[in-house]
């Protein structure tokens, strides 16, 4: 991409998703002040609200939307009327599963890092965690969440099937491998190939792809066990490379080692298409209080400007949220003692990259807002 104008298409969907998005808007506002370029947003309908709406958790005039844009923000779609009720049959989730699989988005990628101020924030200890720095990559159009479902109707049985292809899994293969070329040339495969068939069908495929990467250690560990090595030694691992359900949860469970779910970001990269979003959900308690953590999506939206060629913006985003928890510019779940609302870490965000680098504004000294009781 080398002109300095993208189309973007929001869908800030349900719960905490609309209020994250709207500071990750903020933040792209300041990038448009400082670096010259130009986003046009297009909005759409997405999850339980584009049900309550239009019956629909994709409508199509979503998904065209999307298939029109350079680039996809996203923020969170469920709702409690959906999760407490398992007789719905439409389902917010299925929104978003839909669009993953139309766009084409075979590879999520979800990096975690610990920041020096926060590691006191995490339950684990500080030896353990301090230096964690891992990429998941997560195959996210097939697996257990795309195969044949099935009730039956007197409610005795379902199942779910779990199906992969080799051509499912090569692309996202070649993706972690050329990754940790570039790292520490270290790629973790996590399976369950003990157990199952699919498991054993991404050992030999990636065995295969091993070859052509000579310089790359690839090395395989059971889901349950890197469930456990996670937090105990976290800093084994380095690019992890792991089947679509087993990538959702064990990054879940990843988050705790960078202080909370609120700060990891994710891209969901297709062939022609690219979304970017948080890796937590709504967080309906949270809805309307001003309390989540804006920095997940913001982090997001500095992955879909180093995907739009916008290298400089990106780093410069990445460094107005570092210097946001470094000066402890943070929400309620990384200090419950003084912090602040979802909006005014984002402004400070924002701010820092409009105003650090002039020379008359003294950044290291201001106080944007005041800490607020939430
Ligand atoms: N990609 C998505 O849209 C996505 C992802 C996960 C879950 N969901 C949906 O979200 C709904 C709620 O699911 P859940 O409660 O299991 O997961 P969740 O990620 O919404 O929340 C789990 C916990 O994480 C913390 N958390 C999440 N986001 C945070 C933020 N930005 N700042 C601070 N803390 C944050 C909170 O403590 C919260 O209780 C469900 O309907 C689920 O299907 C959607
Ligand atoms: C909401 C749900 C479908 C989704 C997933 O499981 O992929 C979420 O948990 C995520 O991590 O993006
Ligand atoms: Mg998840």
């Amino acid at each position: 991409m080398s002109n300095n104008y993208f189309k973007i298409a929001v869908l800030p969907g349900d719960g905490i998703g609309p209020e994250v998005v709207s500071e990750s808007m903020k933040v792209l506002e300041a990038v448009e002040e400082v670096f010259h370029c130009r986003f046009q947003f297009s909005y759409g309908l997405m999850g339980a609200e584009a049900i309550f709406k239009t019956g629909d958790p994709l409508p199509e005039e979503t998904l065209k939307i999307c298939k029109d844009s350079d680039a996809v923000l996203f923020g969170a779609i469920g709702d409690p009327v959906f999760d407490n009720n398992p007789e719905a049959k439409v389902r917010p989730e299925q929104g978003l599963l839909k669009l993953r699989k139309e766009l084409g988005l075979y590879a999520n990628i979800r990096p975690l890092k610990t920041y020096a101020s926060l590691i006191d924030k995490s339950p684990l200890k500080r030896e353990i965690i301090e230096g964690t720095d891992i990429q998941i990559f997560r195959e996210l159009v097939s697996g257990i969440y795309f195969g044949e479902k099935f009730t039956d109707p007197d409610g005795k049985y379902a199942y779910d099937v779990c199906k992969y292809s080799t051509e499912d899994i090569i692309p996202i293969a070649h993706m972690a491998f050329k990754e940790a070329e570039k790292r520490k040339k270290k790629l973790t495969l996590i399976d369950k190939a003990n157990v199952l068939d699919t498991s054993r069908l991404w050992r030999k495929t990636c065995q295969k792809i091993a070859i052509q990467y000579p310089d790359v250690q690839l090395d395989y560990i059971f889901v349950d066990n890197a469930a456990m090595q996670l937090v105990l030694n976290p800093k084994q691992f380095d690019v992890i490379l792991t089947e679509n359900m087993f990538g959702d949860i064990i990054s879940d469970e990843a988050s705790v080692i960078g202080g909370s779910i609120g700060l990891l970001p994710s891209a969901s990269i297709g062939e022609e298409n690219a979304l970017f979003e948080p890796i937590h959900g709504s967080y309906p308690q949270a809805k309307g209080k001003g309390v989540a953590n804006p920095v997940a999506s913001i982090l997001s939206t500095a992955m879909m400007l180093d995907y739009l060629e916008l290298t400089e913006a990106a780093d410069k985003l990445r460094r107005a949220v570092e210097h946001a928890i470094e000066n402890r510019y943070v929400t309620v779940d990384l200090n419950s003692e003084q912090h602040y609302s979802t909006s005014e870490v984002g402004s400070f965000i924002a701010d820092y990259i409009k105003y650090s680098e002039k020379s008359y504004y003294n950044f290291e000294n201001i106080k944007i807002g005041k800490s607020t009781i939430v």
